[in-house]
């Protein structure tokens, strides 16, 4: 599969005029990795036959995840339709063995998630929030015009090149309301604004409550709530609710508990920081619990909080200057995921490096825990990772203190009893089942051998995979060595 965007429609890059990106992975030379999503890894690369120019690739590992394999082809086919000065385009995609590879321009600057984590963990100063927020305003405009969602709203997706240009990136899980092959409803008019969508996409810390109550339907305004999220995020480093684990941040939304006055005044960071009224107004208009009153893009470009906002200059003194090159942060950013991955193995449930963790937490559907008779977020990764992330949530959850949001308890909204029961007949159902297995293997027939047989070989499988788990975490830790051996090699 290939695609390719012609750049002399858009003159405006001088290097690419007239000129197509090749569709050969050996025109490309990789220089360094400079990030690692759920299932893709971007790295810095030149590209050789237009004069070396330095491109980021973001390589798609099409195996690892086959769900992914549409939102990916997507992302592509949206991009080289969209056209905005703060909308990142691919010049090109193309398949490597099992991989996608999507040659993108590079935006040295790298996402403002790794530009907060590396050098602002407690979050940039308010002009500078408003620079680069005025721009994905304007970016989001466009695109709700254009009639996308783009659905993954957050700074790590917000990318920035050393010249101050801010670029809206990441279009793996966007969506058009004119697309007919994804899940939406009617909400009554035929009119595309007023179709809604019902699939549960996104990174859960940013997605608004409707998108959790995804059957209720939602729109554009779903983009908004992410946006005023992803507001608090660049101004305390993270975002509200991180430090708890994501399927218990989903439940509160989901009861309604959560309320962006609450947070506000128990987030540590805002006893140090005061922020503007106009800064606080504009949030708390984007997570209006009612999507309907939230602002549209226009309205909040016209917001008191954009008045006065600085140009990319400002940005590139403010924010950029004195920032590590991307690929130093994403080494010095691994070295510490796998220090705390290592520590976490020791002391399961320690939820500290949420940025990392965020990233495995697009969320497809519900999965109902038998246990603590409550829903958990189903991650389209592959198996071993999700069972890995639902593994690591439960302990999670036993860990967190004084929270009494969620369990489940009913008290919630009646859409997710309603789902609790569903799981509830599907779980009664595989429950029968196994019994009537046991039945059979007790009675020791033809068909109870069989089954004994598939349970051995399942047991065989269960080890090899045993197996490869410990030749990954020998590899992680052969990485690390390797890593802190060059990052001891830079700092001598
Ligand atoms: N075009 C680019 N130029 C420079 N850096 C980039 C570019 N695209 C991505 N990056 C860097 O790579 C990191 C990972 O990007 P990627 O889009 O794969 O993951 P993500 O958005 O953080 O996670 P996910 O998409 O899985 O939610 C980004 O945070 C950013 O720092």
């Amino acid at each position: 599969m290939a695609y390719e965007e012609r750049e002399d429609d858009h003159p405006r890059k001088a290097i690419s005029i007239n000129q197509h990106y090749p569709l050969d992975s050996n025109c490309y030379k990789i220089l360094d990795e400079i990030g690692k999503g759920v299932s893709a890894i971007v790295y810095k690369a030149i590209c050789i036959p237009m004069e070396s120019s330095v491109v980021a690739i973001k390589a798609i590992d099409l195996e690892k995840s086959k769900a992914d394999f549409e939102n990916v082809r997507r992302e592509a086919k949206i991009m080289a339709l969209l056209y905005h000065p703060n909308i990142l385009r691919a010049h090109c995609s193309f398949t490597v063995n099992t991989s996608l590879w999507v040659v993108m321009p590079f935006m040295s600057g790298g996402s403002l998630q790794s530009i907060i984590a590396s050098s602002y963990p407690d979050g940039l100063p308010e002009p500078c929030i408003a620079a680069v927020l005025k721009e994905i305003l304007c970016a989001l405009s466009y695109l709700h015009d254009q009639g996308h969602l783009h659905r993954d709203i957050k700074a790590g997706n917000i990318l920035i090149d050393s010249n101050g240009t801010v670029k809206l990136a990441d279009f793996g899980v966007s969506a058009s309301v004119y697309e007919s092959s994804l899940s939406y409803g009617w909400s009554g008019s035929s009119s595309a604004m007023s179709r809604m969508f019902t699939d549960v996409t996104g990174t859960p810390y940013w997605m608004a409550p409707e998108v959790i109550h995804s059957h209720t339907g939602y729109g554009f305004k779903a983009d908004i709530w992410s946006f005023g999220i992803t507001a608090l995020e660049l101004a305390h480093g993270r975002p509200p609710l991180s430090h708890l684990p994501p399927s218990k941040s989903l439940m509160m939304k989901i009861t309604k508990k959560f309320r962006f006055s609450d947070h506000y005044d128990k987030t540590k960071a805002s006893k140090n920081k005061r922020f503007s009224k106009s800064f606080k107004d504009m949030v708390g208009l984007c997570l209006d619990h009612e999507p309907s009153k939230r602002p549209t893009p226009e309205k909040l470009l016209k917001h008191s909080f954009f008045k006065n906002c600085k140009g990319p200059d400002f940005l590139i003194k403010n924010v950029l200057q004195g920032v590590p090159a991307v690929e130093q942060r994403f080494k010095r950013a691994q070295i510490h995921r796998l220090k705390s991955k290592s520590s976490d193995e020791d002391d399961e449930g320690d939820d500290s490096s949420t940025g990392e963790i965020v990233k495995h937490r697009r969320i497809s559907g519900w999965n109902f825990n038998e246990e603590g008779f409550e829903l958990d977020p189903v991650f389209p990764a592959d198996d071993a990772v999700a069972k890995q992330v639902v593994i690591q949530e439960k302990g999670n959850e036993e860990n967190v203190e004084g929270c009494d949001a969620g369990r489940g308890s009913g008290g919630g909204a009646a859409p997710s009893v309603l789902d609790s029961m569903l799981f509830l007949r599907e779980s009664l159902d595989d429950q029968r089942q196994r019994v009537g297995q046991v039945i059979a293997l007790l009675g020791g027939d033809e068909w109870g051998e069989m089954r004994r047989e598939e349970q051995l070989m399942q047991e065989i499988v269960n080890l090899k995979m045993e197996v490869e788990n410990q030749k990954k975490k020998r590899l992680e830790l052969e990485m690390e060595l390797e890593l802190m051996k060059q990052l001891q090699l830079s700092n001598e």
